[in-house]
């Protein structure tokens, strides 16, 4: 069970306005962010991952405190082991595809297992700047369920990929979250693109 009750102002270019979460999430379950652009969603998953620090409140995640404002206790990124899939990737630029993996994990069949679900295992020795969005964009969802994480953060991380690619990797990654008992966390624009694999929406206005 993660427990989230937060706020964080946001400095927006129009003035200032509030992030409020106050809301509690199974384990394993897929929840779908949902807003229009600038509500805060980006910040609501960095808040999460600890890269960023509300100004109040408190996240727990099975019985561990994270973050607690009133009590000083802010546990940092590298101890929270989420995965974040972000809406610019982030990769590398000097690693192949399958040095990123490798940087996260030593698993060899898992590895093999993450390159054949993101249809990158004949681009294993490319770097980033060989691949197309798509690859690029599916590469940064592999590199981030690397260290199997507990829970995954992933910021609008099907917006490169085409109906066909999306729908079929959406159906594999959803039973791997179930094989993982991971939490998911996914930013969307959409209305109806995760329809079918989130069972929670949080909303924001
Ligand atoms: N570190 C920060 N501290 C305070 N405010 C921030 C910080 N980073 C960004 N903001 C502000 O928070 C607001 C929300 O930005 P954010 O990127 O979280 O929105 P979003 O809902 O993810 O938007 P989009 O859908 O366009 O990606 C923006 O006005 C931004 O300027």
């Amino acid at each position: 069970m993660i427990t989230i009750a937060i706020e964080k102002k946001l400095n927006a270019y129009h003035g200032q306005q509030l992030l409020q979460v106050n809301r509690q999430f199974e384990s394993g379950s897929i929840t779908k962010i949902y807003g229009p652009s600038g509500v805060g969603k980006t910040t609501f998953l960095k808040v999460v991952a600890g890269l960023l620090m509300p100004e109040k409140g408190s996240i727990v995640v099975d019985s561990v405190t994270w973050f607690n404002a009133d009590a000083k206790i802010n546990l940092p990124a590298q101890k929270r082991n989420t995965g974040f899939v972000f809406q610019q990737y982030a990769l590398f630029p000097n690693m192949t595809v399958r040095q990123h993996l490798e940087y996260a994990t030593d698993d060899e069949l898992w590895i093999k297992r993450l390159l054949l679900l993101g249809k990158l295992d004949a681009l294993e020795q490319c770097k980033p700047e060989y691949l197309s969005g798509g690859q690029q964009q599916r590469l940064a969802i592999l590199r981030a369920l690397a260290t199997k994480p507990k829970l995954l953060l992933m910021d609008e991380p099907f917006s490169a990929l085409d109906y066909k690619m999306k729908t079929e990797l959406i159906a594999e990654l959803q039973a791997l979250f179930k094989e993982l008992d991971t939490t998911t966390f996914i930013v969307s624009h959409y209305p109806h693109e995760l329809d079918g694999l989130t069972d929670e929406v949080l909303s924001f206005e």
